[in-house]
């Protein structure tokens, strides 16, 4: 039996009902300028999507899809152009600093380079110090070395450096610091595509247990649609800027509706789910 966490975002003063969409995104447009030529470019091109409480949700796509673009513009950390995006019922464009301040720790992101997103000065216990700091009710309700724990991690961890932690350690600090501000939307940006492969299975199994036991919702940005199904409940397709195929896992892998899905299927080690047309 898993043990399961008061839900995210509860127990803070948090001012959001259970019920609205952690994340609405209508029409998204993030444009970029080619470093190269100096033309601009739509990265993200009128893209919708919907996440609600507790829902794991991936973007998948290939290499410069706009994947990337695509979450860090819909969680209000990179840029953004027309649309229009709601993060937990708040119009990202209207929203205060304070408030925008207030509503950053809700939303937390995983990296794919554990080691690239710790301080190499700082030891574990050091940089959840630091986290703390900023937040300190927010991060009162577990003490370190119980979070370390709830990462599979043992305490006796707490006093290395980045450098001394393999990389399915240092991501399952990484993950374990998210944690700590019980956000409601968690955003991995392919969690486990620089782990050595023995271990990514275990990463994965640990983000599908913190979103159950947190109820915190996931975002997964991945090129590899066997990680995405192993966690991940709906999937949108992107293609060039645009969502191309959105639906369940289940029947977006077993009976994709667009030749781009098709595409991608055919192109998995093995094609394991077979498209049926
Ligand atoms: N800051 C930027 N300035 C200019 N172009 C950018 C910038 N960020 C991304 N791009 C370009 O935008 C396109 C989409 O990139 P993005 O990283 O969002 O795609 P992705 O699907 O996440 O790809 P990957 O899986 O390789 O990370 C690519 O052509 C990329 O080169």
């Amino acid at each position: 039996m898993l043990e399961r966490d008061a839900p995210a975002g509860t127990g803070r003063g948090s001012r959001t009902p259970e019920n609205v969409p952690v994340l609405t995104v209508d029409g998204l447009v993030v444009e970029h300028r080619d470093r190269g030529t100096g033309e601009v470019f739509r990265a993200v091109d009128g893209v919708s999507l919907r996440i609600d409480a507790g829902e794991s949700a991936a973007v998948v796509g290939e290499s410069g899809s706009g994947k990337t673009t695509l979450a860090m513009a819909a969680t209000g950390l990179g840029p953004r152009g027309a649309g229009e995006i709601r993060l937990l019922g708040h119009s990202l464009a209207t929203l205060g600093r304070r408030r925008l301040r207030e509503l950053r720790p809700e939303v937390q992101i995983v990296f794919q380079d554990p080691h690239g997103s710790l301080d190499s000065r700082q030891s574990v216990r050091s940089g959840l110090r630091e986290i703390r700091g900023l937040q300190r009710e927010r991060t009162s309700w577990i003490d370190d070395a119980a979070l370390l724990e709830r990462v599979r991690l043992s305490p006796d961890l707490l006093d290395r450096y980045p450098h001394q932690l393999s990389g399915g350690q240092a991501q399952r600090v990484c993950i374990a610091r998210a944690l700590l501000m019980r956000p409601r939307l968690i955003v991995a940006d392919e969690p486990t595509s620089g782990l050595d492969v023995s271990v990514q299975a275990d990463v994965l199994a640990l983000l599908r247990e913190v979103r159950q036991t947190t109820g915190a919702a996931l975002l997964m940005i991945s090129h590899d649609l066997a990680v995405v199904r192993s966690v991940c409940d709906s999937v949108h397709v992107m293609r060039r800027g645009k969502v191309v195929e959105s639906g369940p896992c289940e029947t977006v892998f077993t009976d994709p509706a667009h030749a781009y899905t098709r595409e991608l299927l055919a192109a998995m080690p093995g094609a394991r789910w077979r498209a049926r047309r």
